[in-house]
């Protein structure tokens, strides 16, 4: 069976304790990996690799730094279908989307920072005559990346690349449920060149692993995305440590759909905003909130679509819904789907549990489900599913959607269908969200601020902000 490792000072090695847990392939639900139960010692040990080549990384000029980075682009564009692969195996997603999307997506967030590196600067504030203030920034120092299993690799990279380009050097804890294309890398970081230490991945459970990361006096920042309760759970254990913190958590994201809307391109994005990767994506819309005049045409046109979504063996080219990602969470969304039907819901597509002939026969499979007649304040419309059920809603003012799109304790993403560009502007700016896409979805400028408000999270990442994470400023003033 295949064994994975971790991968500490330039070395994939076994955990010190030789434990091991068990990888489960979501579409089949059989173990077909070991991967490293690894543990504090562990930690420790890569903390050290870390410290030890700080030094180095942090004095490398950014243009040396930025060209490793960009060669481990180079090895994952190389390595895309195998890699493509893996992550559905892994995951469950489609292979089709991990080739198109997470895997393309890994190698430009190393491509990114990779020349990002080189355009990092800092301000001067000149004080004529008086005094000249300015600021450097420097290298955090080792900080501590932890990511969740629905994105693996691509939401993997989006944090260690950033703080590599800004001269960190790293501990990463993959996802347990996902770590294969973690490993993969580990393996392509070796093949670069990447000096030892530089980037350390440490396989094991959150509790263990992620908990030592944390709580590390060496590690200087988190950048964490997953649950939000896990988020607060880091934010306690690390406050008191005075750690800097990025955290990117849940979402219950709004569509909000506008009669002057064009309808053909609001259905077909709205089904990819609700299904896309069985709905686990923290950006995904899981409310939709449709102006009532054309409430039933949207309705009609988003159920013939969600029926041609076909439900299969994610390495088969047609498939569109692949598995779950685990036993555990298929019930946790079927148990959203029972809620749903005693909160007095009316169930319009899917809701069952998908049993597929052959190979995937005891895979995790569910039905693309759609509900309506919820109240926006149930808790189906308030918690966070993380999986393929939506719900649509009617609304006659612009003043009803933003109240109950914004009646949420989260604040990630949401979406404006309208041509009216004064409205879209005017609703944007009232919507509590991070990210306002109009007429469109998940379409993404690596410059931009990435990240929620509310319980949606701390801090920002993309581009510069996360430059500026990764870095402590150092202000400077010389009088004049
Ligand atoms: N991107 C997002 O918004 C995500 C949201 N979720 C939500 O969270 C729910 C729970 O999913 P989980 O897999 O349990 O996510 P999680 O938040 O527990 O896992 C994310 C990462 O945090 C690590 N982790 C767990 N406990 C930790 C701790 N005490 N200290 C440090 N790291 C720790 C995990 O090992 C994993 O690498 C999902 O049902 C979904 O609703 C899950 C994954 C991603
Ligand atoms: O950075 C992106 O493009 C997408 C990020 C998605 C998440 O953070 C998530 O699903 O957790």
């Amino acid at each position: 069976m295949l064994q994975l490792a971790n991968y500490i000072n330039g070395r994939l090695v076994p955990p010190t304790a030789g434990r091991y847990l068990p990888t489960t392939e979501p579409a089949t639900g059989l173990v077909y990996s070991q991967v490293p139960a690894s543990s504090a010692v562990d930690v420790e040990q890569a903390v050290v690799a870390a410290e030890a080549a700080l030094p180095t990384w942090r004095r490398m000029p950014a243009e040396e730094r930025g060209r490793l980075l960009v060669r481990i682009a180079e090895l994952l564009d190389r390595d895309l279908e195998r890699l493509a692969q893996a992550e559905s195996l892994d995951n469950g997603k489609p292979v089709s989307l991990a080739r198109s999307v997470d895997i393309p997506r890994a190698a430009s967030n190393f491509a990114f920072f990779g020349t990002a590196a080189q355009h990092f600067a800092s301000e001067t504030h000149f004080q004529e005559g008086v005094a000249l203030n300015y600021t450097v920034r420097h290298p955090l120092g080792v900080v501590g990346c932890i990511s969740p299993w629905n994105l693996p690799l691509y939401l993997f990279t989006w944090k260690i690349a950033p703080a590599l380009a800004a001269g960190c050097c790293v501990v990463a804890k993959p996802s347990e449920i996902t770590p294969y294309t973690a490993f993969l890398l580990s393996e392509l970081c070796i093949e670069a060149g990447l000096p030892a230490g530089v980037l350390n991945i440490v396989h094991g459970t959150g509790p263990e692993v992620g908990q030592a990361l944390v709580e590390h006096p060496g590690i200087k920042g988190i950048s964490f995305t997953g649950g939000t309760a896990t988020g607060a759970h880091i934010a306690r254990t690390a406050a008191p440590l005075f750690k800097k913190l990025s955290l990117e958590l849940g979402g219950k994201n709004p569509n909000i759909i506008f009669a002057d809307c064009d309808l053909a391109e609001a259905v077909q994005t709205s089904l990819r905003s609700s299904f896309s990767n069985q709905g686990q994506i923290c950006l995904c819309g899981a409310r939709i909130f449709i102006e009532r005049a054309i409430y039933e045409q949207f309705k009609a046109q988003f159920l013939e679509g969600v029926a041609s979504l076909t439900v299969g063996d994610p390495l088969d080219a047609s498939t569109r819904q692949g598995a779950l990602v685990s036993e555990a969470h298929l019930q946790k969304v079927l148990g959203y789907i029972a809620l749903a039907h005693e909160e007095g819901g009316t169930l319009l597509a899917g809701g069952q549990q998908v049993r597929l002939q052959g190979r995937c026969a005891t895979g995790y499979f569910l039905q693309p489900t759609v509900f309506e007649g919820l109240a926006p304040t149930c808790r189906v419309n308030q918690e966070e599913i993380f999986g393929p059920v939506v719900t649509l809603t009617p609304f006659d003012t612009e003043d009803d959607a933003l109240h109950w799109a914004n009646s949420s304790e989260y604040g990630l993403a949401a979406t404006i269908w309208t041509k009216d560009l004064n409205k879209a502007h005017r609703v944007a700016h009232a919507l509590q969200a991070g990210i306002v896409w109009v007429n469109t979805w998940l379409h993404r400028d690596l410059r931009t601020p990435f990240g929620g408000m509310k319980n949606s999270g701390v801090g920002r990442e993309g581009g510069v902000e996360a430059l500026r994470f990764f870095t402590e400023p150092q202000s400077i003033t010389v009088k004049l």
